[in-house]
């Protein structure tokens, strides 16, 4: 297992995050404060929370009345530096981000979880890594896996925390990835309807976004 100092990733948070959530105990998150976030689309609430066993920060964006036990509009999404701050075109994470801010803001009420687990969990030195073996040839999966991780080492029991500060317990949810929503249904957070987010398919993401649906069963469409 490769590992390297200001390596963030991986298995240590994972079996930290593991160990604080065993035998079935909520998964506990620590709020830490509230502010405005203004963007382009609409100014947001900005709730940060910090995981005790990782240390790691994670946010909530909320939009509207969301606490008032009707469905809300949400996307929870992984953290993706290169997609999200860095405009990457090798995945279709910075515009499924801003699709969603968007759409939130179209709505006029919603959600966002920021989730800090960059990699699908590997962290940005290994996911980088990984990017390397896929410049020679690995799809994203086979690269992980010749990292030694497993194609996708992200958990969502953080997500209950943080719905339950902002009091929401359904959802319709922005995400093509069927994980996610058999996550939050485990975590007793009902998915009332399951809403596409295909977006910024071009020929640098083809492979990958190809690959996400044969081998870790996102629901795409071919074209976006
Ligand atoms: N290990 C690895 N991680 C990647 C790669 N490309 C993107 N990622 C990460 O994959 C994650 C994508 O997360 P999300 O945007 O929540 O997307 P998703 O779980 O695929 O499903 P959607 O909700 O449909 O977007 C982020 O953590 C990215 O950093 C890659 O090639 N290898
Ligand atoms: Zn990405």
């Amino acid at each position: 297992m490769p590992s390297t100092p200001g390596d963030d990733s991986d298995l240590t948070n994972h079996q930290r995050a593991a160990a604080a959530s065993e035998h079935g105990a909520a998964y506990r998150l620590d709020y830490i404060a509230a502010s405005k976030l203004p963007t382009p689309w609409a100014v947001f609430d900005i709730h940060v929370f910090v995981d005790p066993a990782t240390a790691k920060e994670h946010l909530l964006l909320t939009l509207g009345n969301v606490g008032d036990g009707l469905p809300v509009l949400a996307r929870v999404h992984s953290e993706c530096l290169t997609g999200d701050a860095l405009f990457s075109q090798r995945c279709d994470c910075g515009a499924q981000l801003e699709a969603a801010l968007q759409a939130i803001a179209k709505q006029g009420r919603g959600a966002l979880l920021y989730l800090r687990q960059e990699g699908r969990g590997i962290g940005l030195v290994n996911k980088i890594r990984a990017y390397q073996l896929q410049d020679q040839g690995a799809d994203t999966v086979e690269a992980n896996e010749r990292l030694g991780f497993p194609a996708d080492m992200r958990r969502y029991d953080l997500c209950r925390p943080m719905l339950d500060h902002a009091g929401i317990r359904s959802l319709r949810l922005m995400t093509n990835n069927p994980r996610k929503v058999a996550a939050m249904e485990k975590l007793g957070i009902q998915v009332v309807e399951r809403l596409p987010l295909q977006v910024n398919r071009n020929p640098y993401n083809e492979n990958y976004l190809t690959t996400k649906a044969s081998k870790l069963g996102h629901w795409l469409k071919d074209r976006s």
